[in-house]
């Protein structure tokens, strides 16, 4: 039998967060435990009512149940949801729509769908289906967007360790959606620094997920305002709900590669206030 399970995370003000010890951190802001056999593992977060996910199915299909906090009968009633692949090879069924999903596909599924389903190719290499999805107001089109379809942007450089391809999926320059953004970062070997220069941006609360992070080794994720950074230590396939008025970037102990979710007030991608890191080195001195 399949399972689910639904976790609520309310949203945290930035003065209280700076009393936070390690455990409360983790508590209110890292997600894990998104793959388990069977099980469509969900987090509501009141951050812009973004909700994470995860689901791998294993010996049979798992179904995108509407968990009771949504008081909605079907999941995608009021919601818009994407999904990316990253594990083996899989289906997403929508309202008996087959869409095959490879490795580092994405789908778009729009609002309004009845019936999702998540299928694996092979119960020896289960697929790993990454969910995104977030409040909607008008049903736009279901589609795939694999690896071709992105608007890839290449940034930094080997010398500064931050050199990476942004891979943007479901975003407005691709296809239409309500108020989800999410695209896929893959950091070339040897640089380890994701979005350093590294921003906020208010209108926006975001959410990233690392994977293929090698075993033994781990990412250290920032947070916080500029002047008030906090770390949170990620294992692989675990991720890290980042506040409207948060900082969020990494440095790994190897390279991997991240998935980028947003929502809010517009589809802007580069509406980013920037911050350098000789600004982070005022870390603890008065704004
Ligand atoms: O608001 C945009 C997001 O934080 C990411 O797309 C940034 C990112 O992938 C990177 O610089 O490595
Ligand atoms: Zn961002």
């Amino acid at each position: 039998m399949s399972s689910m399970s639904c976790d609520e995370r309310f949203a945290v003000h930035q003065d209280d967060y700076k009393s936070y010890d390690m455990a409360k951190l983790r508590r209110h802001f890292l997600v894990k435990d998104l793959f388990k056999p069977d099980h469509l593992a969900l987090t509501y977060t009141h951050y812009d009512r973004f909700l994470v996910g995860g689901v791998m199915p294993v010996s049979e299909s798992v179904a995108l149940t509407s968990p009771e906090l949504l008081k909605a009968k079907a999941f995608l009633d009021r919601r818009e949801l994407g999904v990316i692949n990253v594990g083996g090879a899989g289906v997403v069924e929508v309202d008996g729509e087959r869409y095959p999903m490879a490795y580092k596909e994405a789908l778009y599924v729009g609002s309004g769908a009845q019936s999702v389903l998540f299928i694996s190719d092979s119960a020896q290499a289960p697929a790993k289906f990454y969910l995104n999805s977030t409040p909607a107001h008008h049903a736009y089109p279901t589609r795939k967007v694999s690896r071709a379809d992105a608007d890839v942007v290449q940034m930094g450089a080997l010398a500064s360790s931050n050199e990476r391809a942004i891979n943007k999926l479901l975003v407005n320059s691709v296809l239409p959606t309500c108020q989800l953004q999410m695209g896929m970062t893959e950091l070339k070997p040897g640089s380890v620094w994701n979005t350093m220069p590294c921003h906020t941006h208010s209108r926006r609360m975001e959410v990233y997920f690392y994977f293929e992070v090698p075993e033994d080794q781990a990412v250290c994720h920032f947070m916080g305002p500029a002047n008030e950074t906090r770390h949170l230590w990620l294992a692989n396939e675990q991720a890290a709900v980042s506040p409207p008025w948060s900082i969020h970037s990494g440095a790994g102990t190897s390279n991997y590669i991240f998935i980028w979710g947003m929502a809010g007030e517009n589809l802007d991608y580069s509406d980013m206030d920037h911050l350098t890191p000789a600004m982070l080195a005022q870390n603890g001195e008065q704004a």
